[in-house]
């Protein structure tokens, strides 16, 4: 087990507490608004949000790589502002990229991360780490001599060789192939079942959807959603089934009022959207009904929503709340 230091006790299971947060770069830009968020130790968190919703932001506020204007994040008990190295030790980050001496050697390379956070070496643990991480055959090789592939399992293997608590994942799946996203997300599963909170951020639903126990969604630095995943998949998984038409239609008749169809401007293209997690789709009496109006389709795909989608309609939401 890790050699940290005892942290505060959080009767409530809580590893992470974020209150407050407020985060604004000094050119003036509010980049993150009131973020109140506990992560409960154990789980896999998925952060989602747009390109720019403030999730790089977040991840380097908690680790300590840029200062909170207002507010407090204590990691495992500790305040990341003034106890700086407690809090730091207690967490793991996989960034998006690789800022590391490329001439080193990947073995150095992690052993010197341990070394970063004041941990004694223990070579058997970097073993097992690199092992896990199918590096092993690589360790005497130097950075720069590796696949991008490779390069980002070495972050991963840094990020994990001082046994932090708590591990942050940013957009681990963006450019790696099938295969390291597949030991990847084994090794998490394996991190968490030892123990370590895992928070990831990701664009992808599917992703989130496997993996999280909960999803936060970031929208132009507010979280606007903290919900537990089956929670949130049953409220906002939809589906779309898009049947394109050999003749233009002008309007949807009136007889099909009672599905929710949307005719594409121009005539071409009938979208069904259904709850995906409903037994009964409706999409049997749909295609009857077709046939009784005589509109005839010459092809039929159907798609989840996106995570796009989900933005849209949790945006909508909030307004329409407003
Ligand atoms: N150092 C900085 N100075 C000023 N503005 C910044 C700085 N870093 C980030 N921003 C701005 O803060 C906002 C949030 O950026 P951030 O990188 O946290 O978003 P993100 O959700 O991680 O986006 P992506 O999915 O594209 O990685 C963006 O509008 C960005 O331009």
């Amino acid at each position: 087990m890790s050699s940290l230091p005892a942290s505060a006790p959080s009767p409530d299971g809580t590893i992470l507490a974020i209150r407050g947060l407020h985060k604004t770069y000094p050119g003036g830009f509010q980049a993150l608004k009131n973020v109140n968020l506990d992560i409960r130790r154990g789980e896999i968190f998925a952060l989602l949000g747009p390109n720019g919703a403030g999730k790089t932001t977040l991840i380097g506020t908690v680790c300590g790589l840029t200062l909170p204007t207002s507010g407090t994040i204590h990691a495992a008990g500790f305040d990341i502002v003034h106890d700086y190295r407690q809090a730091r030790a207690a967490i793991g980050l996989v960034p998006q990229e690789l800022h590391t001496d490329a001439f080193e050697t990947v073995w150095a390379t992690v052993s010197f991360s341990r070394g970063l956070f004041g941990q004694a070496p223990k070579p058997a643990l970097i073993e097992k780490i690199l092992k896990d991480l199918s590096l092993w055959d690589k360790k005497d090789n130097k950075i720069m001599t590796l696949s991008g592939g490779m390069k980002r399992r070495v972050l991963i293997a840094k990020a994990l060789s001082h046994e932090p608590q708590i591990l942050f994942l940013d957009e681990p799946s963006a450019g790696v192939d099938v295969e390291l996203r597949h030991d990847m997300w084994r090794l998490v599963r394996e991190l968490r079942e030892a123990g370590t909170t895992i928070i990831l951020t990701t664009h992808y639903i599917e992703e989130a959807e496997d993996m999280a126990d909960r999803i936060g969604v970031i929208r132009k630095g507010e979280l606007i959603v903290v919900e537990d995943k089956t929670t949130l998949m049953r409220q906002l998984g939809r589906k779309e089934l898009a049947l394109s038409l050999p003749q233009p239609l002008a309007a949807v008749p009136d007889a099909l009022s009672r599905w929710p169809l949307t005719l594409a401007p121009d005539g071409l293209t009938l979208t069904y959207t259904f709850d995906a997690h409903q037994e009964d789709t409706g999409i049997a009496e749909l295609l009857a009904a077709l046939g009784a109006q005589g509109i005839a389709f010459k092809d039929l795909r159907s798609s989840e929503s996106s995570l796009e989608d989900i933005f849209v309609s949790l945006v909508h939401e909030q307004k329409a709340g407003a």
